[in-house]
């Protein structure tokens, strides 16, 4: 029997044309993607709604909770088995992680986008919407949190990440890998997502910033993110977890006016920890109370704590949830 999957259209290059008299890519008049979904119709009983037409550069956590709230409306009206939703890649793991966080349907859910504008040479738009409704569609794919799925492979929102500016090959989880792949004989999966938790959200409102250290970095722009206002403030400390000693009375500041400081690591790779303690040195910082993350990138670990305040805003609480 043919399975039901919900294609939620939101823009990003995958629903874009490259405009041939000046090169530029821009939003077309209408989704090219609409007119090819149909090609999809062999695989699963196909439904598409179009939610928005934006670059993802402009999707903001409104529009993320805007696409959460039609997956949970479009499910009460007509289940569905899996829900695809097609994205720009810019901030598509962010979209993907707040969903991950906060919608708990007894559904697969993938996002997917592509590198190339629909019109271009080698264009990979098509080719990972099909992949896509083929994971949506696949009874294995439930239970798995919110899916990533580009250029044949198959990743956690927890984990993945954009890591090149144009390759079709961009998206990756470094400290993981894949969890599954797709090929031409089925969906394969290797491995089980590390984790999975479920907020219940009802409004997003918290405002959190981000900031990335860098050497000889000192309290000034700590100060300010105060004055501005954040309720919270999510640092890519430098190594595992370390920052410059002129930027620890900053750091207290934030603490001590309860603005919750989450630490990450602006390495590529591994996971930030409380080692060394040195001024500035990770351990001295979690014992003033910064919160470590469990291995996020500064982007999801933003997306984590604004779901977090929307639950708490005991700092303990928050270090329980970012241990997840
Ligand atoms: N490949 C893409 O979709 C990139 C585009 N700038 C976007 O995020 O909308």
């Amino acid at each position: 029997m043919k399975r039901n999957v919900l294609v939620i259209h939101t823009g990003g290059t995958i629903s874009m044309m490259e405009d041939k008299d000046t090169g530029s890519v821009i939003p077309g008049r209408e989704n090219p993607l609409s007119v090819q979904t149909s090609m999809v119709a062999n695989l699963a009983d196909v439904r598409v709604i179009e939610a928005f037409h934006l670059p993802s550069p402009h999707i903001t956590t409104e529009h993320m909770h805007e696409i959460k709230r039609l997956i949970e409306a479009e499910y009460k009206n007509q289940e569905f088995d899996g829900v695809v939703i097609t994205h720009g890649t810019d901030t598509l793991e962010e979209t993907a992680y707040f969903l991950d966080l906060t919608i708990s349907l007894p559904v697969s859910i993938v996002v997917t986008g592509a590198m190339r504008s629909s019109n271009e040479i080698g264009a990979d738009g098509l080719y990972n919407l099909i992949s896509s409704v083929r994971v949506a569609a696949d009874p294995l794919s439930k239970n798995k949190g919110v899916l990533v799925v580009l250029n044949d492979e198959i990743h956690s929102a927890k984990n993945v990440t954009k890591t090149h500016t144009s390759n079709v090959s961009t998206f990756q989880s470094p400290q993981y890998g894949p969890i599954g792949i797709v090929t031409k004989r089925g969906i394969l999966f290797h491995h089980q997502p590390t984790s999975s938790e479920s907020y219940k959200v009802c409004d997003i409102t918290k405002k959190v910033t981000l900031i990335k250290a860098y050497a000889g970095m000192d309290s000034s722009l700590l100060g300010a993110i105060k004055d501005l206002k954040f309720d919270g403030v999510v640092i890519e400390a430098l190594g595992q977890g370390n920052l410059p000693p002129e930027a620890v009375p900053g750091i207290i500041e934030l603490l001590n006016s309860r603005i919750p400081v989450v630490l990450v690591s602006r390495c590529f790779n591994g996971i930030a920890q409380d080692v060394y303690g040195y001024e500035g040195g990770g351990k001295q910082l979690k014992e003033k109370g910064v919160i470590f993350s469990n291995g996020l990138n500064g982007q999801k670990a933003r997306i984590k704590l604004m779901v977090a305040l929307s639950q708490t805003d005991d700092f303990q609480e928050m270090e329980r949830i970012f241990k997840n």
